[in-house]
């Protein structure tokens, strides 16, 4: 029993001991030694110290494999400690967040915060190293950024399972709320440098247009605000029927009907960003793809246009005569258009639809067009264009919400006739919106409704005197006897 206290002094000395001389032989060492040695000499002495603590560390790095893209865990982690550190940390850093209005505060660098998940206390540090040499010239970051999460290892599955399942789901949420979008677009005419891998560029999306400012009609907004709703909750549902999670949407009409403004105000409802596509741009089908591959989730790919943009019409009837000439003459001013690309339409379909369709998911895909008939069957089938909006002209309702989003109207005694005029003539809602636009400061909503008035029956006077002359082309034919063809009866008119 004696033994004992003594074994225990002896212990405690020869430790004592073994520290001093550990820490004298480091000092030799770092005051005499090559770099080399001491390097090798430090590696193994944490490799030692990590052995005995009870702690166990974790790094996410900002860059991993690919060092042009930041590592998905780093970004999350990033939004998740700006949000849980702002409220401890001492020494923050801001950025401009959302709307440009707002400053998102972060962990400054070598920052420690401490966290509190299910009654463990965690560590996270904001640190980096300073690389001594540039891999290459062009790569701006020298600074290897990376978070270290410290953990007692009693709670390691917890940590490693659900907390920092926790952290990236409300990170990833987190940069949701606070992003700003984007619009993409693959321009036409810029060379990228060699070493930049994408080939979108970007602004902040900052379109106004929102489904309540659209002149629709409002069963119409309400279906299509349910479709998209729907859709953006429908991740489960997409997963259990085992169908990628995007959706086709073409949208057709007449000009100036509100396609653009639609894909907007789709964008601005669900809080996507845009990639704007210019398919004359692309090379090749390759190229698609790789653009395709390079877009992420909640974003919706917009086409617009598609009839103009590449051969894409399919296999139409044959027609006879003149049709059959304006055919060939369209097609050839297509393939003008659509300059070298040689994107097909089978590389589209699989744009669309193909396997790497399913990558991110959460997508919509729109089409415009002005001549929906003039696409091939194939390209606008449901399944790959699920749902067909036509965007026409104004109605009464569309009227309405133009008057009350341009003059702030309701109701006006002028209501009534253009009612009446609107059932008569044919009116897209971008010259409806372009009458009610005061022109000047001393122009009241009166000046402006009877300006659209004044379209109106103009346009009915142009409309009407069309009719006649079709009218008497018809007369003048059965007079003369001739048998005319419904072609030749359409040249006549408009001569
Ligand atoms: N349904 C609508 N509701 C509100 N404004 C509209 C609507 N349609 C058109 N506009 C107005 O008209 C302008 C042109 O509309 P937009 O560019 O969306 O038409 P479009 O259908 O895309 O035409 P295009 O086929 O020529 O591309 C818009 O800036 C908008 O102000
Ligand atoms: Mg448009």
């Amino acid at each position: 029993m004696e033994m004992v206290p003594s074994t225990m002094t002896e212990m405690w000395t020869t430790m004592g001991s073994t520290i001093a001389s550990f820490m004298f032989i480091w000092a030799i060492i770092r005051q005499y030694c090559p770099y080399e040695l001491r390097r090798y000499f430090e590696k193994y002495t944490h490799t030692i110290m990590t052995y005995f603590s009870p702690y166990v560390k974790i790094s996410i790095h900002e860059f991993t494999g690919d060092r042009l893209k930041r590592s998905e865990a780093y970004v999350a982690v990033e939004a998740y400690l700006s949000v849980n550190s702002s409220k401890t940390a001492k020494r923050l850093k801001a950025e401009m967040g959302k709307d440009s209005n707002n400053l998102v505060l972060s962990m400054d660098e070598y920052e420690k915060v401490t966290d509190e998940f299910r009654g463990a206390k965690v560590w996270w540090v904001a640190s980096k190293v300073v690389s001594a040499t540039r891999p290459m010239a062009y790569y701006p970051e020298q600074e290897k950024r990376f978070y270290r999460l410290t953990f007692h290892n009693r709670y390691r599955e917890m940590i490693t399972g659900a907390y920092l399942e926790h952290v990236v789901k409300e990170g990833k949420e987190i940069k949701v709320r606070n992003r700003q979008r984007k619009l993409y677009t693959n321009s036409p005419g810029y060379k990228w440098p060699s070493y930049k891998q994408t080939m979108w560029s970007h602004i902040v999306f900052e379109h106004p247009a929102t489904f309540g400012t659209m002149a629709l009609e409002p069963d119409k907004k309400k279906e299509i605000i349910e479709d998209l709703v729907t859709f953006s909750e429908s991740k489960e549902f997409y997963a259990r029927i085992g169908k990628a999670w995007k959706r086709g949407y073409l949208l057709y009409g007449p000009p100036g009907t509100g396609k653009s403004t639609m894909i907007a105000a789709m964008a601005n409802l669900l809080n996507y960003d845009v990639y704007d596509l210019e398919l004359t741009a692309v090379k090749d089908n390759t190229e698609l793809r790789k653009l395709l591959i390079e877009t992420t989730s909640k974003s919706i790919i917009v086409i617009e246009d598609i009839d103009c943009s590449l051969d894409l019409t399919g296999q139409r009837k044959k027609k006879g005569g003149k049709a059959m000439a304006d055919d060939e003459k369209e097609r050839k001013e297509v393939k003008e258009e659509s300059g070298n690309s040689k994107v097909t339409l089978s590389g589209l379909l699989n744009f669309i639809d193909g396997l790497w369709s399913a990558c991110g998911g959460e997508r919509l895909i729109v089409f415009t067009t002005n001549y929906v008939e003039k696409l091939d069957p194939a390209l606008i089938r449901r399944g790959r264009m699920d749902k067909h909006i036509e965007l026409s002209y104004c109605g009464f309702e569309g009227f309405k919400v133009l008057a009350k989003n341009y003059l702030n109207l309701e109701t006006h005694p002028l209501f009534d006739a253009i009612d009446g005029l609107m059932k008569e003539v044919k009116i897209t809602p971008a010259d409806v919106a372009e009458n009610l636009m005061p022109k000047s400061p001393l122009d009241d909503a009166e000046k402006c409704l009877w300006s659209l008035i004044q379209a109106l029956e103009e346009a009915k006077e142009e409309a009407e005197a069309e009719a006649a002359a079709a009218k008497k082309v018809v007369e003048q034919s059965q007079d003369g006897g001739g048998v005319c063809s419904e072609n030749c009866l359409a040249e006549k008119a408009s001569e």
